[in-house]
């Protein structure tokens, strides 16, 4: 767990985190959104000491992290920034070590790690291994840089708009990986976006920052269902709430019985995605299938506006 109290930080008399308080659940997501210069990054930064907060303390497992020195706190959280950080003269595998040699692993357990993770990166090691980051594809750099921040196997990891610089398509299946391993790991997640759709994604708590200050800390649905000030309203956008609110709901919640033709989508698929492939494919309804392909029924247009508007 995380516990950030009353966290402010001050530069030349100008408050650019103001009284910050957080609980962040072990092995949740939050993400922090906002606008530019509302002070996300300080906020985060604050967390594993890059910067030393003014005033006000965090508490990781209960330990006031002012008792730990700076260098130790920065090797126990993993740590990915837009760029990626990565190191341009060293080879993947090595910038995957970084920690873990700092740490004084054994050769061999490195070299069992790093290709462990690549693996779960979908890097093959044999062909990636010894390419340097300028000789990868910027999602790959991404994949590389999350998978350095994970290999001491952080309990937490700390993520400035890691996706920022990818183009949609791979930005999407990097959330969808991300997820995937936080669910594996268990890994307590702090990650500063703008995009306020990826913070529905992604956030299973989502905290709105302006000036510095924390105006919701909420669930998304409950930052979409009731925006506690103005300025969370709008960044929600009225008129893409019901869309936004249909892609926290799985299709799974809304299959009825009965038969629909043409190709399924799967029971874990967000209903708005649902919603654009009738619209894509002119169907009013889709079959339903499990992970494990097997039929459940179907879901109607008529399913999903009903959905959409009890959710409202
Ligand atoms: N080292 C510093 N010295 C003085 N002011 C700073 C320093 N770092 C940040 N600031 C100021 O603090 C405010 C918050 O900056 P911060 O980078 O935390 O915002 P942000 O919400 O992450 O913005 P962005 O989305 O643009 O990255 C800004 O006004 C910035 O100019």
């Amino acid at each position: 767990m995380i516990e950030i109290e009353e966290l402010t930080k001050v530069y030349d008399g100008n408050t650019v985190v103001d009284r910050v308080s957080l609980t962040v659940p072990e092995g949740t997501v939050a993400a922090i959104v906002g606008t530019s210069g509302s002070g996300k990054t300080t906020l985060l930064r604050m967390i594993n000491r890059l910067v030393e907060p003014t005033s006000g303390s965090v508490r990781i497992g209960g330990q006031d992290t002012r008792a730990i020195p700076p260098h130790e706190l920065r090797r126990q959280i993993g740590y990915v920034i837009q760029g990626y950080g990565l190191f341009p003269h060293r080879t993947v595998a090595e910038n995957i070590a970084t920690v873990p040699q700092l740490l004084g692993w054994d050769r061999d357990r490195i070299a069992r790690r790093v290709d462990e993770l690549m693996e779960i990166f979908q890097l093959d090691p044999a062909q990636y291994r010894d390419r340097f980051p300028s000789e990868l594809s910027g999602g790959q750099q991404q994949r590389v840089g999350v998978a350095r921040a994970l290999a001491a196997e952080p309990k937490i990891l700390l993520m400035d708009e890691p996706f920022g610089a990818l183009d949609p398509i791979i930005r999407t299946k990097a959330r969808d990986d991300l997820m995937e391993i936080q669910k594996k790991f268990r890994t307590t997640i702090i990650i500063v976006t703008h995009d306020m759709d990826e913070a529905i994604q992604l956030g299973d708590r989502i905290a709105v920052m302006q000036e510095g200050r924390v105006l919701q800390w909420d669930t998304p649905t409950g930052i979409l269902l009731d925006p506690a000030h103005d300025f969370v309203a709008e960044l929600v956008g009225v008129r893409d709430r019901p869309f936004r609110l249909l892609s926290l709901q799985p299709v799974r919640d809304a299959v009825e019985e009965g038969d629909a033709s043409g190709p399924p989508v799967t029971e874990d698929t967000s209903l708005r995605d649902a919603f654009a492939e009738m619209l894509w494919s002119g169907r009013r309804a889709l079959p339903v299938v499990s992970r494990a392909n097997k039929r459940l029924g179907r879901l109607t247009l008529e399913g999903i506006s009903r959905r959409a508007a009890r959710l409202q």
